[in-house]
């Protein structure tokens, strides 16, 4: 089939490469220059496993191209997605301009049906409002071809992102008599086929269930880890294991043990901004939602519970420490920094004094123009971060090592290394990689987040 992806980031590029590897004829979307020469250049412009090579084979058959053409991208696809960014607005509300510029472009240029496909994570209305935008471009041309607006949220996550598009849990898509009805759902059907061969995914549903089934989702795990976020300072006020509970609770088939991973917060590009525009829609439905208030709360004081065992073990003025820091992505396997707990952490730590030296497998490049941005105010505090090349690297003379996100990498290192190198033999565990018994046994003092210290004896 003939597909247009409009815009070209994380679910724009992966959604692009994954059609096109089906076998559908692709075109790739991004106002941004810069991003389409890189991609023309066979340059991925994120980390995300697999995504370099699929891109290249799909390029090199013809099937996926990149471009800014605005009209060429309405004229080629018969499937028009929308896969542009939807960040929080000033009041926490999804920003739709990108969505709606889209909307404006398709209405401008096409010249025979369409089936519009709303990608973009976006709230309830949306896709009415979407049509609205294009009946009012044909309007102003005198035309009044025909087109449907659908539902089709994205459920992939960062650093898995082509298993889970792929092999999806499910496919939802709203699609309904009001915006689009049989054709629209019989191209849908058609393009979704290749990845419903083993079992059928989809669900179908009415357009506005299917845009808020996608909040729903991330409302969900959000408020699991919350949830978690909150048992485990309570663990370390009473003395007990999160870990233990959590596999107590865990093998309950009801709960499961899924997204029950306490540790400093959650971040990424998602959970925190859609939590924030779920809570926007109840407020203008004048329905206030109590449950997300707390999981956002909760969230944004656990970001800072890491650096609080920091200061609360070394004291407040912490001008004459140095630390180690590994991790700095939001999660593994991604370069993404977007609401990353390490940015809570190294303010937290920089403003009192301290000096630190951090390392993380891929994602150093996107730190250093974040934190450019997060230190634009107090430049000078940047002076005392210094990015180191291996992990080991990191921890030399440090008074102590936190750890704030999960790689791999991280989950198995050399202790008496660690013991070496750092001044005290003290770990900050962010992520609650390691047992506590095991650093008791090698020495370490150890803090995860839940988890009874045992101070090494
Ligand atoms: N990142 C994820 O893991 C993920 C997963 C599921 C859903 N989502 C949702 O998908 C949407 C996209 O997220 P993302 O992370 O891919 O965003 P992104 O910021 O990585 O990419 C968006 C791209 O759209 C381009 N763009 C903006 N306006 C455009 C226009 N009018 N025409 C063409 N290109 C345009 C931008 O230049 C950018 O390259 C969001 O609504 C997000 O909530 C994201
Ligand atoms: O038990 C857990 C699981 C995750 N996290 C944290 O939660 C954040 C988000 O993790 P994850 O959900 O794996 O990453 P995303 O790529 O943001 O994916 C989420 O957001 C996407 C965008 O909407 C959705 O498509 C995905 O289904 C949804 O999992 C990260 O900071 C994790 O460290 C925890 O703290 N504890």
């Amino acid at each position: 089939m003939k597909v247009t992806i409009i815009g070209t980031g994380y679910v724009g590029l992966v959604t692009g490469a994954c059609l096109a590897e089906v076998g559908n004829e692709v075109f790739c979307l991004d106002l941004d220059q810069h991003k389409v020469d890189l991609l023309n250049h066979g340059v991925i412009p994120i980390h995300e496993a697999g995504l370099e090579e699929l891109v290249a084979r799909n390029r090199a058959s013809g099937r996926l191209i990149f471009s800014s053409d605005i009209a060429a991208s309405v004229e080629h696809g018969d499937i028009q997605f929308i896969a542009v960014g939807t960040p929080p607005d000033k009041d926490g509300a999804a920003d739709l301009q990108y969505v709606f510029a889209a909307a404006r472009h398709i209405g401008k240029y096409m010249d025979g049906y369409k089936v519009v496909v709303d990608k973009s994570t976006v709230p309830v209305g949306t896709a009415h409002r979407v049509r609205e935008v294009i009946l009012e471009q044909l309007a102003a041309r005198g035309s009044t071809i025909d087109f449907a607006v659908v539902s089709n949220p994205e459920f992939l996550k960062e650093g898995a992102a082509i298993e889970d598009f792929m092999r999806p849990d499910r496919i939802v898509i709203g699609c309904d008599e009001t915006f689009g009805g049989q054709r629209a759902r019989s191209m849908m059907k058609q393009l979704y086929l290749p990845f419903n061969r083993n079992r059928e995914r989809t669900f179908w549903m009415d357009v506005r269930s299917a845009e808020f089934t996608k909040y729903a989702a991330n409302a969900m795990l959000a408020t699991r880890i919350s949830f978690m976020n909150e048992l485990a300072n309570l663990a370390d006020k009473v003395g007990v294991d999160i870990e233990a509970v959590r596999h107590g609770i865990g093998s309950d088939p009801r709960i499961g043990y899924s997204f029950l991973y306490a540790g400093c917060g959650y971040g990424g590009s998602c959970f925190p901004k859609d939590v924030q525009a779920l809570r926007h829609t109840g407020a203008q439905y004048d329905h206030k939602m109590q449950i997300l208030q707390a999981v956002a709360e909760v969230n944004e004081r656990q970001k800072h519970v890491l650096g609080r065992k920091i200061i609360q073990r070394f004291g407040d003025d912490l001008g004459r420490r140095h630390f180690a820091i590994w991790g700095l992505a939001f999660k593994p396997n991604t370069d993404d920094m977007r609401y990353a707990p390490s940015r809570a952490l190294l303010r937290q730590l920089l403003k009192r004094g301290a000096s630190v030296a951090v390392y993380d497998p891929v994602a150093t490049k996107e730190a250093r123009r974040v934190l450019q941005e997060d230190f634009a105010e107090m430049p000078h505090l940047l002076e005392q971060i210094r990015f180191c090349d291996s992990a080991l690297q990191a921890l030399q003379d440090a008074d102590a090592l936190a750890i704030v996100t999960e790689w791999k990498a991280f989950r198995s290192p050399d202790l008496n290394q660690i013991k070496n190198l750092l001044k005290e033999p003290v770990i900050f565990d962010g992520r609650n990689l390691f047992e506590p018994w095991a650093m008791a046994n090698a020495g370490i003092e150890y803090h995860g987040i839940g988890r009874t210290a045992i101070k090494h004896t």
